[in-house]
């Protein structure tokens, strides 16, 4: 550790954004690693509106027990406009400081990255980020903890939506969250061998789905499964199904999953990450990191600089696509 960096004798932790499967094994692993270190964790509620509010408890080791298999978060979580206004974020480092508390961990998204990056450039607040959102968006991280719930828990519904498709020889628009990202269409339509996938940052090529069900009728196929990435908001999937049957005069079903694909436990996957992520996060302050994430990449968690976590990524797009593509043949 540099000579100069102050050692942290206590820390906050908080969930924003949207809750992902996961977050509670994360809240675990930084108290229970705080605690075993020796410096104060305190639990804010409720995200940046928590913190604005004063809503903030401190936690022991039996705050976090029988937590590591529950979805959602016991902290609570929330998306906090205010948090945009510099004035806003003033007031929270001073609630921080009155409280003697050293450093935040932000479990999140991207935006809850953009909200810590500013709260350590304005104030010199150490924060560190841990990856939390089903979207697995964020640029400097192969992976962010509920990812792997949100595909699992989508490719169950799909497998379901399947039997019915092939019961009765239907098509299916299967709607999956994702907002600006298709990370979890794409995998979920490689695991459900999906005949093709909707990106959110694409037109929607018609022509290609008409032709995908067609070829797939002529050589006998009955049903036919395509995932749509929602985008900006919720509801993509029925207007193309209108769209298909007002212009293409084709008879397809929408079922949009929404929020089901928040909730539930963890896989194994996700709390083995969001525990050793938690562990990383509190070792890397006492390390003298101010201003980092706890990365996924290439199988080991390793610490990136936050700077690099801050733009959206879409690494793999193509290749995911090709895949699609060619198993759909
Ligand atoms: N540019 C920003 N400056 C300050 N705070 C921000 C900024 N962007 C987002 N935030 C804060 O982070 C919160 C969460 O952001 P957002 O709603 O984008 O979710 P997220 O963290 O990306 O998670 P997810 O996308 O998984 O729901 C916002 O409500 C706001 O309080
Ligand atoms: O629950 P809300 O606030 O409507 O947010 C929905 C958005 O949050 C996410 O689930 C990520 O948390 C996106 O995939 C989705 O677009
Ligand atoms: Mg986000």
């Amino acid at each position: 550790m540099e000579a100069n960096i102050k050692t942290i004798k206590s820390l906050a932790v908080l969930c924003s954004g949207g809750d992902s499967p996961g977050m509670n094994s994360a809240v675990r692993s930084v108290v229970r690693t705080a605690i075993g270190m020796g410096i104060d964790v305190y639990g804010i509620y409720k995200g940046y509106s928590g913190l604005l509010e004063g809503n903030i408890q401190k936690l022991n080791l039996s705050s976090v027990g029988n937590i590591i298999q529950r979805g959602g978060t016991i902290l609570d979580t929330s998306r906090c406009l205010e948090f945009h206004t510099p004035e806003i974020r003033q007031e929270a480092a001073h609630i921080l400081a009155r409280k003697h508390i050293d450093a935040l961990i932000v479990i999140g998204g991207n935006g809850s990255f953009a909200g810590a990056m500013t709260l350590h450039q304005e104030h010199d607040i150490p924060v560190i980020g841990i990856p939390g959102t089903i979207d697995n968006d964020i640029s400097g991280t192969e992976y962010t903890i509920g990812f792997n719930t949100a595909v699992q828990t989508a490719v169950n519904a799909v497998d379901n939506i399947r039997d019915t498709a092939s019961a009765h020889a239907r098509t299916f628009l299967v709607e999956v969250m994702g907002r600006k990202s298709s990370f979890i269409a794409l995998q979920v339509g490689i695991c459900t061998g999906a005949e093709h996938v909707v990106l959110s940052n694409q037109a929607v090529d018609y022509e290609k789905i008409v032709s995908g069900i067609n070829k797939g009728t002529e050589r006998g196929k009955t049903s036919s499964i395509i995932i749509v990435a929602e985008g900006e908001k919720a509801g993509l999937s029925y207007e193309i199904k209108d769209t298909l049957m007002t212009q293409y005069n084709l008879s397809v079903h929408a079922c949009i999953l929404g929020h089901i694909q928040r909730g539930g436990s963890p896989t194994a996957l996700d709390r083995l990450i969001a525990s050793k992520m938690g562990y990383a996060a509190v070792q890397s302050l006492n390390q003298g990191l101010r201003c980092h994430v706890t990365a996924f990449n290439k199988g080991e968690i390793e610490m990136v600089p936050l700077s690099a976590c801050m733009t959206g990524k879409n690494e793999s797009t193509e290749s995911q696509l090709e895949l699609i593509r060619a198993l759909a043949i």
